[in-house]
């Protein structure tokens, strides 16, 4: 039987997740956030169908939905009074699976039903995500889900103006992988989908448009991840008890961090300045948020093992996002030797905690019909399948099930071969 598709090709859409460098908390008061995109990065590879269904696979979380287009809600900006209820809308067909799982279907159905609305629900497709990321580590994850989501079903639709989403479509991206942020957690500030969307790095002012600083600087830094569970939510929670107990002292600290925020965007754009210098003062500054974050109570033992690790190798070290475990970065100077670094990893999962060093500030969200030099994204699939290994078992009955078994399947050394498309 030969499979009827649509005419279009396969492609491969990926965003960056996300690292705070500075400002967290503060950015909740309206101070300044500066947050540069991670060269980890969730992929999403799209495929033709010719049942004209839609299929989500997320094999990291595992997840294989197949959706009769048909049988998804049509939503309207009336149809909720906000995006985290759509769950009552998911076909009675589906069974919404439990932990992260969860929220990546509800978050497809609101976006699919935004997003195709009275569109032609015919285009049938399969999506299979596949993310370096670490889910639910502080680093963004499901902004880099929801920017390749975003930015997958808008392709489908027609509503991207520029082949490989470019500079006019970003903003179109951004605003629909928000609302996907807004299915998982209510009021996200929506500064991790701005990075997945845009790239570099940012300054962000809630409620503000975001300011690309158009640095020219690329950061080496290594992340820890202590392993050790936080709640966003309950950490705002306690600096917001604090600030209610001693209004002015609290005030004073978001202010500092403030202009912690203010004087790193000035380094990140200045330029003809000597890089060592630029790293002295990045190091300086690293050292007083975390000081400022600590006395606001939201650091943690492991984080603070973090900083004596590092310090001790005069290192300077904060923890990023919420902190209460979660993860610390620590800049890695230009001038250190590969190896003093994983001495310092070794030491860091000696303390139960893992390590990724990463480059910051790379590009935003891509997409490409050929990877890697390659003329299609099936011919490097194919030989990825070859050099890697991965299973081409075709479960689906689909022309193109044996290609998403394979990119579902393949090891993650080979999907980071993939780098920014
Ligand atoms: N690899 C992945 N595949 C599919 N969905 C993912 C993946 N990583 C993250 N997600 C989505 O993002 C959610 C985790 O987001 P969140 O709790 O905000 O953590 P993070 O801090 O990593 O962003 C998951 O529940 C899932 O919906
Ligand atoms: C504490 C805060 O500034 C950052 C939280 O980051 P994360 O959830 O750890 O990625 C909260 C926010 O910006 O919404
Ligand atoms: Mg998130």
């Amino acid at each position: 039987m030969v499979a009827m598709h649509r005419e279009w090709s396969p492609f491969v859409v990926s965003a960056p997740g996300k690292l705070i460098l500075f400002g967290e908390h503060a950015v909740v008061y309206g101070k300044a956030a500066i947050a540069g995109s991670l060269d980890m990065r969730a992929y999403a590879l799209v495929t033709p169908r010719a049942d004209n269904k839609a299929r989500m696979v997320l094999p990291d979380i595992d997840v294989d939905v197949l959706f009769d287009s048909h049988t998804l809600p049509l939503l309207q900006s009336t149809s909720l009074s906000h995006p985290s209820e759509v769950e009552a809308l998911v076909p009675d067909s589906i069974n919404i699976p439990e932990g992260p799982g969860r929220t990546a279907v509800l978050t497809f159905v609101y976006l699919y039903g935004c997003i195709f609305a009275e569109r032609d629900r015919n285009t049938g497709f399969t999506i299979c995500v596949r993310s370096l990321l670490p889910v639910g580590a502080g680093l963004g994850s499901s902004a880099a889900f929801n920017v390749a989501l975003s930015a997958t079903l808008l392709q489908l639709t027609g509503q991207l103006r520029e082949e490989g989403a470019g500079a006019g479509d970003r903003k179109l991206i951004n605003q629909w992988a928000f609302h996907g942020e807004q299915v998982a957690h209510g009021t996200p500030s929506g500064i991790d989908n701005s990075v997945a969307t845009y790239g570099g790095f940012l300054k962000y002012v809630k409620g503000e448009p975001s300011v690309n600083l158009e640095s020219s600087h690329a950061l080496r830094v290594l992340i820890t991840n202590t392993n050790v569970p936080k709640s966003t939510k309950a950490l705002v929670a306690g600096v917001r008890a604090l600030r209610d107990q001693h209004p002015s002292v609290v005030d004073g600290i978001l202010d500092s961090i403030h202009s912690i925020s203010i004087s790193a965007a000035a380094l990140f754009q200045s330029v003809g300045e000597d890089e060592a210098y630029l790293e002295r003062r990045m190091q300086d500054i690293i050292r007083i948020n975390h000081g400022l974050l600590f006395t606001l109570g939201v650091s943690h033992r492991s984080l603070e093992r973090v900083r004596e690790i590092t310090a001790a190798r005069d290192l300077a070290s904060k923890l990023t996002g919420a902190g209460g475990g979660g993860c610390a970065l620590t800049l890695i100077p230009g001038g250190i030797a590969g190896d003093d670094v994983e001495v310092v990893v070794r030491e860091m999962e000696s303390e139960g905690f893992c390590c990724y060093q990463t480059v910051v500030g790379g590009g935003g969200v891509a997409i490409a019909r050929s990877v890697d030099g390659r003329a299609t994204v099936e011919q490097w699939l194919a030989e990825a399948i070859a050099r890697h290994g991965g299973s081409s078992a075709n479960s689906d009955g689909d022309a193109y099930g044996g290609a998403v078994a394979g990119f579902a399947t393949l090891p993650a050394a080979a999907i980071s071969e993939l780098k920014p498309q």
